[in-house]
């Protein structure tokens, strides 16, 4: 089916998205969260796991406007962080990583931040 026809204001929510999302991902400089976790790479991710989510998934999402607020991108990048933190042991690389990495974007996302991005954004 078509792509929905955006509009002014979700074409300005996904310009926030998209800044946000690369500042994001510029804080996730191994790349651990930019592509699904495979099974070849984890070890029973998949039955593990039942809600994947990365990077990658969230731009797709952002090009076809699957987000009509904030809140929703927010609990994907949180969704990302746990996914990660459930399945990898407190003592792994990957779990200090999603811990640091929740811990950026929940100071990144919150309002009077976005304000300013969002006057960085044209
Ligand atoms: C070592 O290089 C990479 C490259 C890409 C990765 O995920 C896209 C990962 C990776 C990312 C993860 C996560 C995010 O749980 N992971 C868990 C166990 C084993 N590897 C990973 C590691």
């Amino acid at each position: 089916s078509p792509l929905p026809k955006s509009n002014e204001s979700s074409s300005s929510l996904n310009e926030l998205l998209d800044h946000l999302l690369m500042l994001l991902e510029k804080k996730d400089p191994q790349q651990f969260f930019a592509w699904p976790v495979t099974d070849a790479i984890a070890p029973g991710y998949s039955s593990i796991i039942s809600q994947p989510m990365d990077f990658s998934t969230m731009k797709l999402k952002i090009q076809e406007n699957g987000y009509t607020n904030l809140k929703q991108f927010q609990s994907d990048f949180e969704l990302m962080c746990n996914n990660c933190m459930t399945y990898n042991q407190q003592d792994t690389i990957y779990y200090k990583a999603a811990k640091k990495l929740l811990h950026i974007g929940q100071k990144f996302m919150v309002p009077e931040k976005l304000l300013s991005l969002r006057r960085e954004v044209p």
